[in-house]
Parts: structure tokens; C-alpha cells; sequence
């Protein structure tokens, strides 16, 4: 290497140092600034948006209901929690109470108890709901009941009553209490689907149905209500460890009354709860909380139809086999 080729490498090498430290270090340390300040914004917004909001949440006496109640009481929301049974929802009014941290400003929940699958009670549970604080910020359309059964030996009366419960009473809670959103020009909607709303699969029929209907009409809730200030967020999740398998209802209306394997395997519901209330708090519009399989399952549902519908008669022929037998 001669001396001149040494000199001008050397000078490039202190040019390319210079451009390093002259430009490209600080552009990543303001980039990496500009990304933590916006992240600590969003925090601070959404912290914002639930501090002294008034939350409803229905079927807030267990599984993922009462773990809802519970994060969103720790954030200083101010809680209107339904269900059916008052005593239930005392206790945990009671375990919130104890709990509850210092440091964070918190409120005593309200209670209001109906059954959600007799539309003609739901306007008057609105109207009690709506006179607790004057106004709701949050509704958290969270109750639900799932079904076990083959269609076949699935008498009518049971798709209604599932249908009653996760999409009518829904509907009907949610239409009560809209005006007053709309004349604030403000409110947020969220209810708990499933990833069953998004795929069908067998022995779930008026599960899956009523899951289905319930993300129409949320989309086109979230499409007509934009124009005034309401946000609409569906979840989707899927196995959740709850009491859902246990109350499930089968095809002669029984409780199934057993815990299946998936639902005890499944996510915990206060991990649930807590990415529930981050995605409400950044208004998110479709939530999908599971696994990689069930997001295949949707992909292959909506890309490959065939080969789903495929997969899904295998399952319900394997899963049959051993009743039959
Ligand atoms: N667990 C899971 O794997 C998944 C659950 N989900 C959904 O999450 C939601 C919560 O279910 P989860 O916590 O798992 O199940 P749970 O059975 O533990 O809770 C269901 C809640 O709904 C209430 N409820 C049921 N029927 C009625 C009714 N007729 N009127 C009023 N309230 C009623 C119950 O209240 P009460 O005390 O009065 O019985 C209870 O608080 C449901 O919508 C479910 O579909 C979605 C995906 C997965
Ligand atoms: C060749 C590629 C193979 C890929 C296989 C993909 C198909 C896998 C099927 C997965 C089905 C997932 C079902 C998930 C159901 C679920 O999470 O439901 C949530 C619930 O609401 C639970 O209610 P349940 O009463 O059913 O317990």
C-alpha cells in the first residue's frame, strides 16, 4: 500500500466517522426519543380516558366479567356492574374495596341486577344503570353463555336462548343506552365475542351463531355511530379460563356442567381483562385475543374455504366417534 492510498483511506474513514457521529447517531437517539415520548403519550391518554370514566359491565360476577371489574377499578374507573346475582357481585364489590391501592383514586362500584335474556326488563336495568352517575362512558357488553350439542339433537328453544343472551340482550342494553351517548356526542361500546364469532366450528352451533351476529351488528354499530363521537371495539378471544364449559347449555337445555380441557388450558382471564382495557383505552376497533392456530383457522376460513370446511367435518367426525361408540 503506497503512502497516498494510505492517506485517502484513512481520510475516508474519518469522513465516514464524521457522518456517524455528526448525523446518523443523533437521528437514531431522536428517533428512539420520539418513539419513548409517544409511547409514554399513548400511556398517559389512555390512563386518561378511564380515570372517573363510568364503566358497565355486565356479567360481572366471574371469569373474565369480574377480572374486567377489577383492572378497570384499579385505574379509577367509576363501575356499574351487572348480573344476576346481587350477592355475588357484593362480594366482589367487598374484595375490590379491600384491594384497592392507595396511591390510585378509586370509587365504590354501583350494582344493577337483571337477566339479561328478558328483553322487556333490559330498558328499565338502562334506565337504573343511567341514573347511577347521569351518564355512561364505557359499556362493556361482557355476559354471555356458551352451548355444547349436535344439531341435531338441538331443540329450537335452545338456539333462543343462547341467541337471547349473547346477541339479543346485548342489542337490547346497548340500543337503551345509546341516545344518551349520541346526545353527548361521546360513549364507547365494546363487547366480548369470540373467535367463534369469526369461525364456526362443530357442536357450537348456536354459540358460533350467536358470536357471528353479534360482530355485524357491532360493525355496523361502529359505522353508523362514528359520525357522533362513539367508539364500538369488538373482542375476539379465545379459550379463556373461566366457568364459561361449565354453564355452557347442551341441545335439551341442561347445564353441561363439566370443565373441558381447553377452557382450563386456556388464556388467564386477567391477562384477558388487562389487554382489554389497554385496547379500550387506545379505542381499538377489532381485537383479536388468541393464539397462532385459531388465527390460522380465520385466515384459512377467509383465503382457503374449502379446506377449512374440510378440516372442520374431519373434527366433527372425530370428535363424535367416541359418543357414538
Ligand atoms: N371463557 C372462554 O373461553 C371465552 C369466553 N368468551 C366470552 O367471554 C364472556 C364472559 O364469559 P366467561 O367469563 O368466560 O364465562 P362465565 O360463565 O364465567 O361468566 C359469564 C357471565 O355472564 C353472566 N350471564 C350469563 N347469563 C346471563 C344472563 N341471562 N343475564 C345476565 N348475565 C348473565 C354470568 O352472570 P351470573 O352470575 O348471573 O350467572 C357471568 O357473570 C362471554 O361473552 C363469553 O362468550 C369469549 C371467548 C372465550
Ligand atoms: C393444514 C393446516 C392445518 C391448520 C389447522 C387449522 C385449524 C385449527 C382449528 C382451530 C379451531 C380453533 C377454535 C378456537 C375456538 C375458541 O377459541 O373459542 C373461544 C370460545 O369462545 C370458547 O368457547 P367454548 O364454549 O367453545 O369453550
Amino acid at each position: 500500500m503506497t503512502l497516498l492510498s494510505y492517506r485517502r483511506r484513512s481520510a475516508f474513514g474519518g469522513r465516514a466517522m464524521d457522518l456517524m457521529f455528526g448525523n446518523v447517531v443523533p437521528l437514531v437517539l431522536g428517533s428512539i426519543g420520539v418513539l419513548l415520548l409517544y409511547q409514554w403519550l399513548q400511556r398517559f391518554r389512555q390512563r386518561a380516558y378511564i380515570q372517573d370514566a363510568v364503566v358497565v359491565i355486565t356479567g360481572a360476577s366471574s371469569g373474565l366479567g369480574k377480572e374486567c371489574a377489577r383492572v378497570f377499578h384499579a385505574a379509577g374507573a367509576r363501575l356499574i356492574l351487572c348480573g344476576r346475582d346481587r350477592t355475588r357481585l357484593q362480594e366482589l364489590i367487598q374484595e375490590l374495596k379491600e384491594g384497592a391501592d392507595i396511591k390510585q383514586k378509586t370509587y365504590t362500584p354501583c350494582t344493577v341486577t337483571f337477566d339479561l335474556s328478558d328483553t322487556s326488563v333490559v330498558a328499565s336495568a338502562a334506565e337504573e344503570i343511567l341514573k347511577c352517575y347521569g351518564h355512561v362512558d364505557i359499556l362493556i357488553n361482557n355476559a354471555g353463555v356458551s352451548y355444547r350439542g349436535t344439531i341435531l339433537s338441538t331443540n329450537v328453544d335452545v338456539h333462543k336462548e343462547v341467541m337471547g343472551i349473547n346477541y339479543f340482550g346485548p342489542v337490547a342494553l346497548t340500543q337503551a343506552i345509546l341516545p344518551s351517548m349520541v346526545q353527548r356526542r361521546s360513549g364507547h361500546v365494546a363487547v366480548i365475542s369470540s373467535v367463534q364469532g369469526k369461525i364456526a366450528i362443530p357442536f357450537r352451533s348456536a354459540y358460533a351463531a350467536s358470536k357471528h351476529a353479534t360482530q355485524a351488528y357491532f360493525d355496523c354499530l361502529r359505522a353508523e355511530v362514528q359520525q357522533y363521537g362513539i367508539a364500538v371495539s369488538v373482542f375476539s378471544p379465545g379459550y379463556i379460563r373461566t366457568n364459561l364449559s361449565l354453564n355452557a347449555v347442551t341441545g335439551d337445555g341442561s347445564r353441561y356442567g363439566a370443565m373441558d380441557k381447553n377452557t382450563a388450558k386456556g388464556r388467564d382471564p386477567l391477562e384477558v381483562a388487562e389487554a382489554v382495557l389497554r385496547a379500550i383505552g387506545c379505542k381499538k376497533k377489532d381485537v383479536l385475543l388468541a393464539g397462532p392456530l385459531p388465527m390460522l383457522a380465520i385466515y384459512i376460513r377467509t383465503l382457503c374455504p374449502q379446506l377449512f370446511f374440510k378440516l372442520m367435518a374431519s373434527r366433527a367426525r372425530k370428535e363424535q366417534r367416541p359418543k357414538d361408540d
